[in-house]
């Protein structure tokens, strides 16, 4: 589990490996500056191309140099710099680097304090002006520059960290960012680089390792977790000799209405897809042939509009409610029966959350354990309106606690908020998986793994995991437009094979 850290902690971080590795802080920098060039030169490899590096008066500015003068050691020949001197403060590192690059003849130009900016033509702009340092929104001299480079629309590759982009905290919709179509950060992903309201500033991300000291890492105090397979590898179990179905659970499916019996069936195919011993679906009548031409396998309780099914409560480890259940006083009431009558942990999605939002007493009732999982909508119908994916953040961490439940806020990147205050940001998933029934898909696996006896924080990871490697695996070799969910089921198997070898 990697540790998302502020940019306060990975100042500490970069302060405790110069100390204790030790390095030297210029080292340091050398080493960033050559792990982003690395990166670089494989992906703009056209040395004909050219280059204008604006480079702030920090580390970020130094790190800008550093770039500059590998790149021309590199064999770069179209370089330029442009030190924007907006301050009369510059850090020591910088002014070495300056000296260092001033010996290569690569031309310097400084942009001074109210001074229009100098007209841009280069083909590449790499953003060394401000990183982690970023202590107030842009204004000023800044924000007319950065403004001014965003309306020319160049390919902007951001060192670190966009110019004027908060790695942690709200980020307002009014702020100024120089928008990169690629950032390369230095050690590890950053919090906000995980949210939504990125997408506008950061085109895509590269992370490279600067070397900061592991063991200190690991050991800040930090509620942000980015989940990677070595984790998912941990938490996967093997298939057993001798076990039989009774040893993988009996998952019930609450789901589906005549119009909406997709979602039913999607969601009890992933159930039985991921493993589960035996799968029943809990449908309406209406959907029982389309269920027993399509899923052989699942058996079927049926449900009558008007009154409860008869759910024989202890043979089910658990259940998964919810994916086209549609809503009204009979899905009330079953709710209600199922919170009152059911003591083992469910996972509750779609129509049975709406069904909470609108009965709010439910919230309450909802067993300890149990796993939600909204999207962004059925988030804020639940727990009131958001204006930013940070404070969606901090309700879920506080509400996981509260209710003793486990939030999975789906997402591009989907994150699992838990009852001890922790949040896991989840590494698959792409933009193909953006179709309906997806979710339902998702909720079919975790239902599985619940019934198999993971914990529900490890169905939790793991069914975000395999539900969005699955995708990856179909979608990125080929490009793939998009993933329809019943394709991405029969892959679950795949998937969770290569995981386990
Ligand atoms: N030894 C280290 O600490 C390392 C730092 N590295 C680089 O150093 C960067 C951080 O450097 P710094 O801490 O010097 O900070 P920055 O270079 O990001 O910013 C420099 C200074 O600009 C000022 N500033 C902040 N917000 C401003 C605003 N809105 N308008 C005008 N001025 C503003 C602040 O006084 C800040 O300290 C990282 O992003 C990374 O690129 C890397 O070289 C790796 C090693
Ligand atoms: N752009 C995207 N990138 C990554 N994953 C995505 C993207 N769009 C959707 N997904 C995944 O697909 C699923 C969609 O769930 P949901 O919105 O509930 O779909 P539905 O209600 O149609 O079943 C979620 O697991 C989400 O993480
Ligand atoms: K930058």
């Amino acid at each position: 589990m990697l540790p998302l850290l502020t940019s306060k902690q990975i100042h500490e971080a970069d302060a405790y490996t110069i100390t204790h590795e030790p390095i030297s802080s210029i080292d340091l920098m050398e080493r960033a500056s050559k792990a982003f060039v690395g990166w670089f030169i494989n992906h703009f490899q056209d040395k004909q191309q050219s280059i204008a590096v604006y480079c702030g008066t920090g580390n970020n500015g130094g790190d800008g140099l550093a770039i500059a003068r590998l790149l021309h050691e590199h064999g770069y020949k179209k370089l330029q710099i442009k030190i924007t001197r907006f301050s009369e403060k510059a850090s020591n590192d910088f002014n070495t680097n300056l000296k260092r690059v001033v010996k290569t003849n690569v031309p310097i130009a400084e942009i001074q304090p109210g001074q229009e900016p100098l007209k841009e033509s280069a083909d590449i702009i790499i953003d060394a002006m401000l990183g982690s340092g970023l202590n107030k929104p842009l204004e000023g001299d800044y924000k007319y520059l950065v403004d001014y480079l965003n309306s020319i629309d160049k390919t902007v590759v951001a060192v670190d960290i966009p110019t004027g982009f908060f790695t942690d905290g709200e980020i307002t919709k009014d702020a100024t960012v120089l928008k990169a179509d690629l950032a390369i950060t230095f050690q590890q992903p950053k919090v906000n680089f995980l949210l939504p309201e990125s997408g506008q500033y950061i085109g895509c991300c590269e992370v490279v390792k600067i070397g900061l000291d592991e063991t200190f890492l690991n050991s800040i105090d930090t509620p942000y977790f980015y989940v990677e397979e070595k984790d998912i590898r941990r938490i996967i179990k093997p298939r057993k000799r001798f076990s039989n179905k009774g040893t993988y659970g009996h998952a019930l499916i609450v789901a589906g209405k005549e119009k909406t019996m997709g979602a039913a069936l999607l969601c009890a195919s992933a159930c039985a897809h991921t493993g589960a011993g035996l799968t029943t679906a809990c449908i309406p009548q209406s959907g029982l042939i389309a269920l027993n031409t399509s899923m052989p396998e699942i058996m079927a309780l049926l449900r009558n509009a008007d009154e409860l099914p008869d759910i024989e409560w202890d043979k089910f480890s658990t259940m998964g409610i919810g994916p086209g259940l549609g809503k009204g006083n009979s899905i009330l009431k079953l709710l209600t029966a199922i919170f009152e009558n059911f003591d083992k942990p469910v996972i509750i999605d779609a129509d049975a959350l709406n069904v909470i939002s609108d009965n709010h007493q439910l919230v309450s009732k909802i067993t300890k354990g149990s796993i939600l999982t909204p999207h962004m909508k059925e988030f804020d119908r639940l727990f009131g309106e958001h204006t930013s994916w940070w404070q969606r953040l901090q309700t879920a961490k506080l509400k996981a606690k509260e209710l003793g439940i486990y939030i999975i806020l789906k997402n591009d990147y989907t994150i699992v908020a838990t009852p001890d205050e922790k949040l896991y940001f989840n590494s698959t998933s792409n933009a193909a998986m953006a179709s309906g029934g997806m979710g339902d898909v998702l909720t079919g696996v975790i239902t599985s793994l619940l019934a198999q006896k993971y914990s529900p924080l490890d169905a939790c990871l793991l069914g975000v995991y395999i539900h969005g490697k699955a995708g990856d695996e179909l979608a990125l070799p080929s490009r793939l437009h998009v993933v329809l969910p019943s394709r991405l089921i029969s892959q679950i198997p795949v998937t969770m094979a290569k995981l386990k070898a």
